[in-house]
């Protein structure tokens, strides 16, 4: 199959679909890869080491999507990317559809196979291709909310952990997913007092295990989720009902309640964020200040990380991206874990959450193939 990995052209996101190591798995594979040129360059690395791998390298985007029958890449598609689709082709990405109507129906008017990173799955329940990325994310989410807390940015002028004889801050995780944990991870691991939400009982018990008692753990209801909040220096967004809208747990009548100079991290952003007053925002201005309360929600935060997002993402989504390379979409139709991630097929959505979100029409799959 012939291969396209276009640049990334998102506000910076450095990443890159496929890595000169994917590369060289997918020729050995007898596949034929198409690389933009300079596709490589936020993480370092240069076209002559695609060329190594194998890769061709050509000179535009437009190239790439005209010549490929799979065009393998990290974000979204932008409205420029999503115009260049076409039937047959298969797009292997992150879409996140739910809060985006447009980059929607943009996708099924072009026809195209769509297969959400997001939405694939694993035996054991799992997401394992945006796993890494919630690695990233959540262990990022403790720097960003650092840097929010200080004076200058606006923030309560708090140090994360403290100092010995002084109280560190008190921070608040909704959701004990693989953001959660690798936030709370990090947290404890400065310092700070750290509680997590979740409503689902065997997470909560799985957590209280995995942190030995370093970190709380509480039944997320609404007036659980209000004192947590209310009395945090800083609050995560980490929660998620896979590849539906995420659902607003702390309203805007909230924030007048929370301690001026505190710190919301909406991770989940880009499935439309769990703070009602949360709107996404970018590495070039990623905060924005409502009730006194600072804003970080950033949709790409591992893109500011390149060299260790790229390689997280390519080992986890090589097995399934060679998958769909050696058989095509009849890849989709053998392996359920694939098939999960189907969110557009010929015009159609075939993801259930997806469509509910979105208030349009679910074809399930075998419906749309037929
Ligand atoms: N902004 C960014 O750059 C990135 C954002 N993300 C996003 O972060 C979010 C979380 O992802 P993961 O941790 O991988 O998901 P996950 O599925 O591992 O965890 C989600 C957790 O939320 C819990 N949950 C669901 N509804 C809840 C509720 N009402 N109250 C409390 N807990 C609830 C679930 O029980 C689960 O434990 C997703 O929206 C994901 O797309 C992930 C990576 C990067
Ligand atoms: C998961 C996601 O949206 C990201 O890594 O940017
Ligand atoms: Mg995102």
């Amino acid at each position: 199959m012939k291969i396209g990995v276009p640049k990334e052209i998102k506000t910076h996101e450095y990443r890159v679909g496929l890595t000169p190591g994917a590369v060289r798995e997918y020729v050995a594979a007898g596949h034929s890869v198409l690389v933009e040129t300079n596709a490589g360059a936020g993480i370092g690395t240069t076209d002559d080491n695609y060329r190594k791998a194998g890769a061709t390298i050509l000179d535009s985007a437009h190239e790439i999507f005209a010549s490929s029958e799979m065009i393998i890449k990290v974000k979204e598609p932008q409205s420029s990317e999503w115009a260049q689709l076409r039937e047959n082709q298969i797009l292997f990405t992150y879409l996140h559809l739910a809060p985006d109507p447009e980059q929607a129906t943009g996708l099924m008017k072009s026809g195209c196979t769509a297969i959400a990173y997001e939405t694939v799955t694993d035996a054991d329940g799992g997401l394992p291709l945006l796993a890494p990325m919630s690695e990233v994310a959540g262990r990022l989410a403790i720097e960003a909310a650092g840097t929010a807390l200080k004076r200058y940015a606006g923030g309560r002028g708090l140090l994360i952990g403290g100092v010995p004889g002084v109280q560190p801050a008190r921070i608040v995780v909704i959701g004990g997913g693989v953001v959660g944990t690798h936030a709370a991870r990090m947290a404890a691991g400065l310092g700070a007092e750290v509680t997590i939400l979740d409503r689902s009982i065997p997470r909560l018990r799985e957590l209280d295990e995995l942190f030995e008692g370093r970190v709380r753990t509480r039944f997320s209801t609404i007036d659980a989720v209000e004192e947590e909040v209310f009395a945090a220096d800083v609050v995560i967004g980490a929660v998620l009902v896979p590849g539906a809208s995420a659902p607003k747990l702390v309203s805007r009548g909230m924030l007048s309640s929370m301690r001026k100079g505190s710190v919301i991290v909406d991770v989940a952003i880009d499935q439309g964020g769990c703070f009602e007053t949360s709107r996404p925002t970018t590495h070039a201005d990623p905060t924005y200040e409502i009730d006194g309360v600072i804003h970080y929600c950033v949709a790409n935060m591992p893109g500011a990380v390149p060299l260790t997002s790229s390689q997280a993402l390519n080992n986890a989504t090589l097995p399934f991206g060679l998958a769909l390379a050696n058989q095509g979409f009849a890849a989709v139709l053998e392996n359920p874990h694939l098939r999960a991630g189907l969110n557009v097929y010929r015009g159609r959505l075939t993801y259930r959450a997806v469509a509910e979100s979105l208030g349009l029409p679910f074809s399930p799959i075998e419906q749309a193939a037929a």
